[in-house]
């Protein structure tokens, strides 16, 4: 199909000529028409010489009449995307989707570009094309015109942010026979485009927050599925999980459903949660919202946090147990527990804010459950919610029921598999002869990865991994040892309090 380009005309400096051709081609070919064309086209270029030369509040005026003339006969249709939106000149969701899904086009067509560093590897730049620049692109066969455009206003206030007064907008312009096709199926494939190719060349970012406010960093970490030390059927359940529930918009909008899923990691200091959530990010190309509870004052302050969570991200609370009181589960807890709970435990008790302290956390767990089920699956875009802790009982069931935590992994001491994955990452090693004797300690005791980690990390340059296979070996025979000992003393300290008519329960 051809279609002529169509003549633009905008509110702005800048005129495009009509194509005279054209407009006979529209309206037929007899006397009255070419001179209704001519006619056209000298009322087209008086306006753009008012555009040009005359004072702002004169072309104001024309403006206002010259549209309404020439949109009688004109047999195109506009859309504007602006910039800026919302109360607080938010960034268009819309806007951004369009420069990007623009950007090959603009590189390829306009003859002035924008050029922004992204550091992405595949990718450092990314190019848009400059203000009053016009671009093609074409759909099902139908041709379309994207043209970018600036609006500057002059002002009367003081604005607080940035450049307010230049408002950028795209303006698409495409034949009004094609407007069910355009505006559908169209807009659709740009702006799905669009963010996809954003979501794919993004720096990510690790967002934390200080109190209602979040800040972010730009997120880095090396973790992946290769490095995750793990049962492979485990990691292979985990990754497939993933594959499926980031495409599965389709699915979760058929059943009615949010497309979120929760899952809970558990697990001793040390056994790859945090680990397991970086490389969950690095595989899913997702954001990270790590979440301190602590920090957030309310529920109201918590709501606001979660709803200014973007789609694509992972909201993250580490150590659960630790950073709310469920339900006064906690106070309830008894002088056993406490006495139960290990070093790293305690030191997070410390950092639990006090109850009489008037800055401390009101976030109840009610509110928590709300944002679970609630508010959050009300915002749109697919969103992972991780919630880690060492103490997986000491969780209330009612925030842990599947439905709202769906998948419940359980990470553990290092086994021989997981072993393996390390021994293969840090000293390049497939098998050794000093295998065996590793798997026949790590049946025997309990050693986080973190620690096999740090036992097979090279201590010389070049590495020996003898060695280090051997510094393992012996550092497991220590712990070996030490749980020996520690058993032979729970022993002792149970037969005395038997002795003295206690059975060891309080
Ligand atoms: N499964 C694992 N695979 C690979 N490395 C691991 C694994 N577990 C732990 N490590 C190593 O140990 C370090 C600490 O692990 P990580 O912080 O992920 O543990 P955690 O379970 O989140 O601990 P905590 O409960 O104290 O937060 C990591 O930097 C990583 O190098």
């Amino acid at each position: 199909m051809i279609q002529t380009k169509p003549p633009i005309y905008t509110t702005q400096h800048h005129y495009h000529k009509p194509n005279q051709k054209t407009m006979n081609n529209k309206f037929g070919m007899g006397d009255m028409l070419t001179q209704l064309g001519s006619l056209l086209a000298s009322a087209m270029f008086v306006w753009a010489i008012i555009q040009q030369y005359f004072p702002y509040n004169i072309r104001n005026f024309f403006d206002k009449y010259s549209q309404r003339f020439f949109t009688y006969f004109y047999p195109y249709i506009q859309i504007t995307f602006n910039e800026l939106t919302g109360e607080r000149f938010k960034r268009s969701e819309a806007y951004a989707a369009i420069e990007t899904y623009l950007s090959k086009t603009s590189s390829m067509q306009a003859k002035r570009l924008k050029a922004d560093v992204i550091n992405n590897n595949t990718q450092p730049l990314a190019l848009s094309m400059d203000d009053h620049e016009e671009v093609s692109d074409e759909f099902n066969g139908v041709k379309v015109y994207w043209a970018s455009g600036k609006n500057i206003q002059k002002s009367q206030t003081i604005s607080y942010y940035p450049n307010t007064d230049e408002k950028r907008y795209y303006k698409l312009t495409f034949h009004k026979k094609h407007r069910e096709l355009i505006v559908g199926d169209y807009l659709n494939h740009v702006l799905k485009q669009g963010r996809e190719i954003k979501v794919r060349n993004r720096l990510r970012k690790l967002y934390t927050n200080n109190g209602s406010l979040w800040s972010h960093v730009v997120f880095q970490h090396p973790a992946s599925f290769q490095t995750l030390a793990m049962d492979p059927f485990k990691k292979q359940e985990i990754i497939d999980d993933l594959t499926t529930f980031s495409t599965a918009e389709e699915f979760y909008n058929r059943i009615g459903r949010a497309w979120k899923r929760g899952y809970l990691l558990y697990g001793p200091p040390g056994t790859g949660k945090s680990t397991m959530i970086a490389a969950m990010a690095n595989f899913l190309n997702y954001d990270i919202y790590d979440l301190e509870l602590t920090a957030v004052k309310d529920n109201t302050e918590l709501r606001r946090l979660l709803i200014e969570t973007s789609s694509k991200s992972i909201i993250v609370i580490e150590d659960i147990d630790c950073s709310m009181d469920l339900t006064g589960q906690r106070k309830k807890d008894t002088k056993e527990d406490e006495e139960e709970s290990d070093n790293t435990q305690r030191s997070k008790q410390q950092m639990k804010p006090k109850e009489n302290d008037s800055s401390a956390s009101k976030v109840t767990l009610s509110g928590l459950l709300n944002f679970v089920d609630g508010l959050w699956s009300a915002c749109g875009g697919d969103r992972l919610i991780v919630f880690t802790t060492n103490h997986v009982e000491k969780l209330d069931p009612a925030l842990i029921r599947r439905g709202r935590m769906d998948k419940h992994i359980e990470l553990s001491y290092c086994g021989f598999e997981a072993f393996k994955v390390l021994a293969r990452n840090y000293l390049y090693l497939e098998d050794h002869v000093l295998f065996d004797k590793v798997r026949e300690l790590l049946e025997e005791t309990d050693m986080t990865p973190a620690d096999v980690a740090e036992n097979l990390m090279p201590k010389i340059s070049p590495a020996d991994p003898e060695r280090c296979l051997k510094g393992l070996i012996d550092a497991l025979m220590e712990a070996k040892e030490e749980a020996v000992k520690k058993d032979v003393l729970a022993v002792k300290n149970n037969d005395i309090k038997v002795e003295n008519g206690s059975n060891g329960t309080v």
